[in-house]
């Protein structure tokens, strides 16, 4: 039998899994580090929901963390898997499904791992805010098309790369008004809309909507809306 892969072998970076391990327990605090995701999960939860319809479809929610997302589909009548590297993260995440009474399954596997395992098995992917975390996004993103049944579809969410987003994602958001810790985002990391568009191709999934997210720091409301400077989200469809 094989030996397990270490986490540096696969798609995978250690230090970033130590940073969300780390804060783990604060996850569904929802004044934390963590109140970003908080406060944006209602709009992507209602805009993949328009979409798909979640009620009673099998969803795997890749990079899933505490499960604020995953739970939330669960909420709306999905059969949801949540996956993730980070084992604190997912002891959260399994800790409070006893307080909403939702059922997830939480798996500590890679996404390329589970696309071998259950290649076509999904209705729905969801893989948000977690592109810009791992070495080889292309990889993570080849990994969602091939988890998904033909004519199903894919949503990706991740920070795009250009000044703007620097000063709001980086500097504003980690340094002035300290909605994260600092270093939570790599800059070089961050990914265009023309890059995220043409890994998805190359993976065989046509894109099907482009949406921005935006922030204002005065009235601290996020609205989903055409402007993708800075935070986007990418609705796709897996070839029939
Ligand atoms: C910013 S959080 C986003 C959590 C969740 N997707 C959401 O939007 O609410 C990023 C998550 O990606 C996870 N992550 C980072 N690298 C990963 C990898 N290679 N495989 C799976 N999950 C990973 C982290 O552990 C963390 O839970």
């Amino acid at each position: 039998m094989n030996p397990p892969l270490s986490v540096s072998a696969m798609n995978a970076d250690p230090a970033e899994l130590q940073k969300f391990s780390d804060l783990a327990h604060r996850w569904w605090d929802p004044e934390s580090e963590f109140k970003p995701l908080h406060r944006i999960n209602p709009l992507r939860l209602d805009w993949i929901d328009a979409a798909v319809g979640l009620n009673g479809k099998k969803v795997v929610d890749i990079g899933c963390g505490g499960g604020i997302l995953a739970e939330s589909m669960s909420a709306r009548g999905a059969q949801v898997t949540g996956v993730d590297l980070s084992e604190k993260a997912l002891g959260v995440a399994r800790l409070h499904l006893y307080e909403s009474g939702q059922t997830v399954d939480y798996r500590l596997i890679a996404a390329e791992a589970l696309a071998l395992e259950a290649p076509a098995s999904f209705d729905v992917v969801t893989c948000m805010e977690m592109l810009e975390h791992v070495p080889d996004p292309a990889s993570t993103i080849q990994a969602c098309a091939a988890l998904v049944k033909p004519g199903g579809q894919v949503f990706f969410s991740t920070l795009n790369r250009n000044l703007k987003s620097y000063l709001m994602a980086v500097v504003g958001a980690e340094y002035v008004l300290k909605l994260l810790p600092k270093g939570t985002h790599e800059y070089a990391k961050f990914i265009k809309p023309s890059e995220l568009a043409r890994h998805v191709r190359n993976a065989g999934l046509d894109v099907n909507e482009l949406i921005g997210m935006t922030y204002n720091p005065l009235s601290e409301i996020y609205a989903l809306g055409q402007d993708t400077d800075v935070n986007y989200l990418m609705r796709t469809t897996r070839h029939g």
